[in-house]
């Protein structure tokens, strides 16, 4: 950990995700804000392989050489358990080319239609240190497509403890629910412990 981490008073948020960066904004505005100022920095990042924490924190020191500072990055997985966490971290792809009813027909042959989506931050005060990985989990399962389509695979992921899919749901209730508000929950406290 490097001294960087205390005196950064700037965090850029790196994402090619408008949807993303929505509800970041809207998850920090709502709950304790964080000790930096949050930017967003459109950059197109690489869709990397391997096991999502790699990916996540490859992705946050690719980000971090092109801003030149503290910045955070997610990488966002959808997991079917019936399928050993496929397709995980190539959820976009698969999503770009069988939609939503080629990811249910995908678990036709399967009796268990469970499954995670799974958000890891990654956040580095900067080029060149080691960054830090927070990982949220939210559990459910894969359904047809239910709501409204405005993001990603919100229509066929159904949290446990819900009758809603994600995009049924208030966006106020998935934003406390979500994987992506549990990751940052704990980057957010790893950030306050820096504070003073
Ligand atoms: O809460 C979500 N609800 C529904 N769909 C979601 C969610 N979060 C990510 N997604 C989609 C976007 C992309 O198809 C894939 C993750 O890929 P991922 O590389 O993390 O996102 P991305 O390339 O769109 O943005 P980024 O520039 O931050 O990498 O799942
Ligand atoms: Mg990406």
């Amino acid at each position: 950990m490097t001294s960087a981490t205390n005196g950064a008073k700037e965090i850029m948020f790196a994402t090619g995700n408008t949807n993303k960066l929505r509800e970041v904004v809207a998850i920090l505005e709502a709950g304790r804000p964080l000790p930096f100022a949050v930017k967003a920095a459109n950059l197109d990042l690489p869709e990397l392989q391997g096991e999502p924490k790699e990916i996540a924190k490859e992705k946050c020191r690719l980000a971090a050489e092109q801003v030149g500072g503290a910045v955070m990055v997610e990488d966002t997985s959808l997991c079917f358990n019936a399928m050993g966490g496929l397709p995980g971290p190539y959820i976009k792809w698969f999503l770009q080319k069988l939609g939503h009813d080629g990811l249910n027909r995908m678990l036709a042959g399967f009796e268990d239609k469970t499954g995670y989506a799974q958000c890891i931050f990654a956040y580095s005060p900067g080029p060149g240190a080691e960054p830090q990985v927070f990982i949220g989990r939210t559990e459910g399962r894969i359904v047809p497509a239910r709501g409204p389509a405005a993001f990603g695979w919100d229509p066929i992921f159904q949290p446990d403890g819900f009758e809603e899919t994600y995009a049924e749901l208030d966006k106020a209730v998935k934003n406390t629910i979500s994987h992506r508000y549990r990751a940052l929950d704990k980057l957010r406290d790893y950030l306050l412990n820096f504070k003073e």
